[in-house]
């Protein structure tokens, strides 16, 4: 990372797999806000989802890696799987600061859905005020109770939230994770080498989830 880039977007997931959605709202918001990068960062051990359950970080480490490569605009950082225990965006963001220097503005990239259950993330208070937070809409979650949470969170944070509509992509991880174990097709929903790269290590052949959207 280069000292004299000033805005961040910082893309956290889980990313198992990684696919078009987190792609296209990575790069719909770097142009819409004029970002010099965004840096995707598969979380370590997610605090709301079940490590167990969750593919080893070398392979969505991989996998993102892939996924990213061809655009400029896009890095990777791996600092979330070095992190021993839950990994929260809050420390994410203080170690980023630390190494990106004072004038460094952060953005982090969510989804709808991720903002939904914000105010229930570890030191949400301190993380508004050190990073600012950018919601795609997804299909799936209506954008008037979008609205509400947004206008419930600044004025209970006294922070900005933006929201970007972005092209919609009705595309999960869960619902990647389905077809594959289903023998269903995956192309076009994530990046052919992503595709060829779950082929190659036979990942997601068993454990179908109920749960997708
Ligand atoms: N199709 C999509 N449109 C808009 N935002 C998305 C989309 N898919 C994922 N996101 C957002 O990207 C971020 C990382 O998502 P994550 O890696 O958990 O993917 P996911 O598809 O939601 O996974 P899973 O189905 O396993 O829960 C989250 O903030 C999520 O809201
Ligand atoms: O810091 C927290 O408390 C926190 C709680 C839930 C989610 N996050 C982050 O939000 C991003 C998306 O999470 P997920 O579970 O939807 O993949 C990812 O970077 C997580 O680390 C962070």
């Amino acid at each position: 990372m280069s000292n004299q880039i000033k805005k961040y977007g910082i893309m956290g997931g889980t990313f198992d797999p990684i696919h078009a959605g987190h792609l296209v709202i990575a790069e719909e918001i770097r142009y819409k806000f004029n970002l010099d990068k965004v840096i995707f960062i598969p979380a370590g051990n997610p605090p709301h989802k079940d490590s167990r359950k969750v593919t080893s970080s070398n392979h969505r480490y991989q996998m993102a890696l892939l996924a990213t490569i061809s655009n400029p605009y896009f890095d990777i950082s791996s600092i979330e799987l070095e992190r021993e225990g839950i990994t929260y965006t809050i420390d994410t963001i203080m170690e980023l600061k630390k190494c990106c220097g004072d004038g460094a503005e952060f953005y982090f990239i969510t989804g709808a859905d991720s903002l939904l259950q914000l105010s229930t993330w570890k030191d949400v208070d301190k993380l508004l005020s050190i990073c600012k937070f950018v919601a795609a809409t997804r299909p799936g979650f209506q954008m008037s109770k979008i609205e509400t949470k947004v206008k419930e969170l600044e004025s209970k944070y006294n922070r900005s939230i933006y929201t970007v509509t972005v092209p919609a992509l009705q595309i999960s991880s869960t619902d990647i994770r389905n077809r594959i174990k289903n023998g269903m097709t995956v192309k076009y929903l994530l990046p052919e080498s992503v595709e060829a790269y779950i082929i190659k290590h036979k990942l997601y052949q068993d454990n179908v989830e109920k749960d997708c959207i």
